[in-house]
């Protein structure tokens, strides 16, 4: 299966001079998969995000979007790629949040009606159904993050791509966003690329991972394999995610229980096994919350 997406050792000269070649492993995603692409400040994320994208041209290497160059075929890309850029404001243009999600589809010559329906039916899904006669301008940054979304998923793109989602989002907003990023994923087939430094929600978005540092694409694998890599963590910066952290603990202590996705996944496995220790505490304790609560 050829890779929707290609880039081998681009090499890229900002205006100023400033020189930013990103190689080492291939960067390659197919159809339907969550990327996660992380790195330290500077490693070259949004350079190689907006190669993609076409807002950039490279001066040396291979950058191919379904088998085209997107800087020479920006039009064709972009109707198929959603995005978020990091800072929402250099994307929001309409005067109002409702005509900012209906700038495409009213591009695109689709029905008052048609466009109508699309935007109220996004808006609700990210709950910004309340603000569509805000002017943008005055939004706070989350809300602003989810004006960006909706404008970048009401076409149902083929790719998503997303710089720094969840910066500024508060936790409830964060998880929405996860599950309706893994939604538009498992239901519509979207395939996702993300930008974070936000790493306690990779192992909930990512299949595979990217670690970038100083242009080096240095690692690539699953959250899992990643994270457990204990090199390719100090190399790049990062730190696992917390809850990585602690079941990867026991596991080298003898208690290989699995390694959570999420909160819910950690509290099963615990609950599964204090049931499993001792099932009359749990009664016990149960009795006397019970009690307690009388
Ligand atoms: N417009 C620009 N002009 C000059 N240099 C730039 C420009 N944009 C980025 N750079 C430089 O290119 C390098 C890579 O930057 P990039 O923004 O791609 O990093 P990043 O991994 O996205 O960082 P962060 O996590 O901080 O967003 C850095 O050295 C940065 O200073």
């Amino acid at each position: 299966m050829e890779p929707l997406i290609k880039v081998q050792c681009l090499k890229h000269i900002y205006p100023d001079k400033t020189e930013v070649n990103i190689c080492g492993l291939n960067f390659e995603v197919f159809k339907g998969e969550r990327i996660v692409i992380l790195g330290p400040n500077g490693a070259g994320k949004t350079t190689l995000l907006s190669h993609i994208l076409g807002l950039l041209k490279p001066v040396d290497g291979i950058v191919e979007v379904m088998g085209l160059q997107p800087s020479k075929n920006f039009n064709t890309i972009r109707k198929k790629i959603g995005v978020v850029f990091q800072n929402a404001d250099e994307q929001i243009i309409g005067p109002r949040v409702y005509d900012d999600i209906a700038f495409t589809p009213r591009n695109e010559g689709l029905s008052k009606n048609e466009i109508d329906e699309m935007v109220r039916n996004v808006a609700e899904s990210l709950g910004i159904a309340d603000i569509l006669e805000k002017i943008p301008h005055y939004l706070s940054g989350g809300q602003k993050k989810k004006v960006a979304l909706a404008g970048s998923i009401v076409m149902m793109p083929e790719i998503l791509i997303m710089d720094e989602p969840f910066e500024s989002l508060d936790p409830k907003s964060k998880t929405e966003m996860v599950s309706l990023l893994n939604h538009l994923n498992s239901a519509h087939g979207i395939t996702t690329i993300t930008t974070t430094h936000d790493i306690n929600v990779v192992p909930e978005i990512a299949d595979k991972i990217y670690v970038i540092d100083s242009g080096n694409i240095i690692a690539a694998g699953s959250p899992m394999e990643i994270f457990s890599n204990v090199d390719v963590i100090k190399r790049a910066k990062l730190e696992p995610p917390i809850l990585t952290e602690l079941f990867s603990r026991l596991e080298r202590k003898g208690y290989g229980l699995g390694i959570p996705k999420n909160m819910e996944e950690a509290e099963n496995i615990l609950l599964n096994i204090l049931e499993e220790i001792n099932p009359q505490e749990k009664k016990y304790h149960h009795a006397v919350k019970l009690k307690a609560i009388d």
